[in-house]
């Protein structure tokens, strides 16, 4: 998986009307190949659109290691090609970054170099397949050193390519584009056949530079050695960029969006056939032709989206499309099914699970195939969702909450959304969303002396956060009630008490001094007796929303603790940490005893156990908020463990997921 960056979280909230046309960045697979094949080009390739996208730029950075001049023109790029034959040996490795493209294209291109190069990548793009062009390129003669067909690639000098007849087993312009490039180094012809037709920018682009290049159905052959001439080319809007805006104002109730310029490449318009078939209304206006790609501008209208059966002759045409579609499955009425889909496994993460996963935990009913997974829309729960460093995947997820202002969606993993996407951010602001990235928080719920108070104050000291103290709330109001003798049954007037509870905490030192009408309460909320009574009216839901917005307020920079017993669950359902503590209750029994004494309380175990227990069933078995666990909190059973290693366990956790 991807590395996770400090504090990467986000949200998007939604709520005004979506409309005007909105400008989509240029296309990814489009932006890639021009600076490739105007590298190898004779004379200028002047490139108007090219994305300048972490991916993309890793490409053009890479051209530049091959002694290629590329220089910016304004918005343009302009490319003095150095001929087919023209690179020069890199200094040193060649870093794809996280482009898959880049790897597998340029790898046809290096393997046909009378020089030696090494391609690497960052540790997601490391994990990714590349026996898929290894294979066909060594038949042609390359000598690629890898581990177990995964970068780093060490491409060998070639001494001639040879042209072959390769049929790939898979639909895969990166396998398709990176025989033909090699294939322009060979004698002959060399003829990809692919079983289904995956896009073909690279064949429009190859023919666009003059190249010799026959397309015969699923067959594409390349004559080797040809003069490139430079080209001018206009980058269109991706589509696949454009698919997040498509979801976006098809599920949003009153848009009218107009997408300039999108490239609709038969080989890529997938999304918009599913979309429509879902009884999307979205329509191509002005179609017309553009540097050899088929360009429209996209009307999207409100629509109630279907589920349907996506079709598996759609697939190769959105296959990157399906992040973004999940999540319009999540919205529609009814289900969608999917299958025929494993590629979706070994992108940039696993998508299938990534995107069920973070459903899911959404609360949307939905399940992984093993090619695919089914979908039945309904509502959106709150929740915190991992795009596990997978741009399109938090990008979804993104505008999944968007799309629900009623709930708080967090997304985290979103550090790569550069490497396709830079403008999302500033893109989804023009159109008037909120972009903010949430005070992180770490919930530490649990039963009653399981030592949540203890840990949540050493962690929130060490962390250098807030601390919220949840239960020292629902004491005071219980303190309250015995004070001002309350009737603990009447439970208007205990809601009415809740609101109006003059209560707050005043930083001393590393503790906080609770005041409740402006009296210092520290000791008297932690009788057994206040406890009990707090165990009583907290199972009233009028109480408990009253305490809620007091709870949430605590949620300030630079982080938070909260302990409680439904911090995870109900007051910080998208917190990025959830720990649940727990420990037998004879264990419980016997620290509060040893905590009374050392106060100079003299209980009985045998007491304090039944207590313990009493309490633990009211908190467990109320109606509202019972004390569970989260769907998603780390469970630390604590009965043997010191508090030092409780504390340790939670740190590494920190660490993994919220890192600070
Ligand atoms: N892992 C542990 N090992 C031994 N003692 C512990 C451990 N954790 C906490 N304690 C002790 O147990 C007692 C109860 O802990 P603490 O008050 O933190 O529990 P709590 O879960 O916050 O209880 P409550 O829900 O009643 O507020 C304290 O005296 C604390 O020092
Ligand atoms: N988030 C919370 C915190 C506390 N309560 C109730 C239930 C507990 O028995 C009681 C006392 O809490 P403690 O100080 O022991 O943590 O308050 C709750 O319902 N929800």
């Amino acid at each position: 998986m991807a590395e996770k960056h400090p504090l990467d979280l986000h949200s998007l909230t939604f709520t005004g009307q979506l409309s005007g046309r909105c400008k989509i960045p240029g296309d990814k697979s489009i932006s890639h190949r021009s600076v490739i094949l105007g590298s190898l080009a004779e004379g200028e390739t002047r490139i108007s659109g090219f994305l300048r996208s972490e991916d993309c730029l890793a490409t053009l950075n890479i051209m530049r290691q091959l002694g290629v001049n590329i220089v910016e023109d304004g918005d343009d790029l302009v490319v003095t090609g150095v001929g087919l034959h023209g690179l020069q040996p890199p200094a040193g490795h060649l870093d794809c970054g996280n482009a898959g493209t880049a790897m597998r294209l340029l790898s046809g291109l290096l393997a046909a170099q009378r020089f030696s190069s090494t391609l690497v990548g960052d540790e997601s793009l490391s994990g990714r397949p590349m026996g898929r062009v290894i294979t066909p390129l060594t038949q042609m003669g390359a000598q690629i050193k890898s581990d177990e067909h995964t970068a780093p690639l060490e491409f060998s000098p070639s001494i001639q390519m040879k042209a072959i007849d390769y049929h790939s087993p898979i639909a895969s312009a990166q396998v398709k584009s990176a025989v033909l490039l090699a294939g322009l180094y060979a004698d002959g012809v060399t003829t990809v056949t692919e079983p289904n037709k995956s896009r073909d920018h690279t064949e429009t682009m190859l023919k666009g530079f003059g190249c010799n290049l026959q397309v015969d159905g699923l067959k594409v052959s390349v004559h080797g050695q040809p003069h490139l001439r430079g080209q001018a080319i206009k980058v269109p809007a991706d589509v696949s960029s454009a698919a997040f805006f498509m979801v976006l104002g098809l599920c949003h109730p009153d848009a009218d969006l107009l997408l300039e310029n999108v490239n609709i490449n038969p080989t890529r318009d997938g999304v918009i056939k599913i979309l429509q078939a879902m009884g999307g209304r979205l329509s191509l206006e002005n179609p017309r032709t553009e540097a050899g790609e088929a360009v429209a501008d996209v009307r999207i209208q409100s629509s109630q989206l279907r589920g349907i059966d996506i079709p598996e002759a759609l697939i190769p045409s959105a296959i990157d499309e399906f992040p973004v579609l999940f999540i319009a499955a999540a919205l529609a009425n009814g289900t969608t099914r999917l299958t025929g889909a494993e590629e979706l496994r070994h992108k940039e993460s696993d998508r299938i699970t990534v995107m069920i996963k973070g459903l899911q935990l959404l609360g949307v009913d939905c399940k992984e195939l093993p090619d695919g997974a089914e979908i039945t829309g309904g509502p959106l729960h709150s929740g915190m969702v991992d795009g596990h460093g997978d741009h399109r995947c938090a990008m979804s997820f993104l505008l999944a909450g968007a799309l629900r202002p009623e709930v708080d969606t967090v997304v985290r993993g979103c550090h790569n959304i550069d490497t396709s996407f830079p403008e999302f951010f500033t893109l989804v602001e023009q159109l008037g969303m909120r972009h903010q990235q949430p005070v992180p928080v770490v919930t530490i719920d649990g039963p009653s002396g399981v030592g949540k108070g203890t840990t949540s104050a050493l962690l929130a000291a060490r962390l250098g956060w807030h601390l919220l103290d949840s239960g020292a709330i629902y004491r005071s109001l219980a303190l309250k009630v015995m004070n001002d003798d309350l009737d603990p049954a009447n439970e208007a007037q205990l809601a009415e008490a809740a609101k109006a509870l003059r209560l707050s905490f005043q930083a001393d030192g590393q503790h906080a001094r609770i005041l409740l009408d402006g009296q210092q309460v520290n000791d008297q909320l932690r009788s057994e007796a206040c406890g009990d009574m707090a165990s009583q009216v907290a199972p009233i839901a009028a109480v408990r929303q009253a305490l809620l917005q007091r709870q949430k307020a605590f949620q300030q920079p630079p982080g938070l603790v909260a302990d409680g017993r439904d911090m995870g669950t109900v007051v910080f359902k998208s917190a990025p940490l959830k720990v649940f503590l727990t420990a037998n209750a004879e264990e419980r029994a016997k620290r509060r005893h040893k905590q009374l004494k050392e106060k100079g309380v003299d209980v009985k175990i045998r007491d304090l156990l039944r207590d313990i227990e009493a309490r633990d069933h009211r908190d467990s078995t109320r109606k509202v908020a019972p004390l569970v666990p989260a769907m998603d909190a780390h469970v630390i059973d604590t009965s043997d463990l010191s508090i030092e290693e409780v504390l340790a366990q939670i740190m590494n956790l920190v660490g993994q997921h919220v890192k600070v």
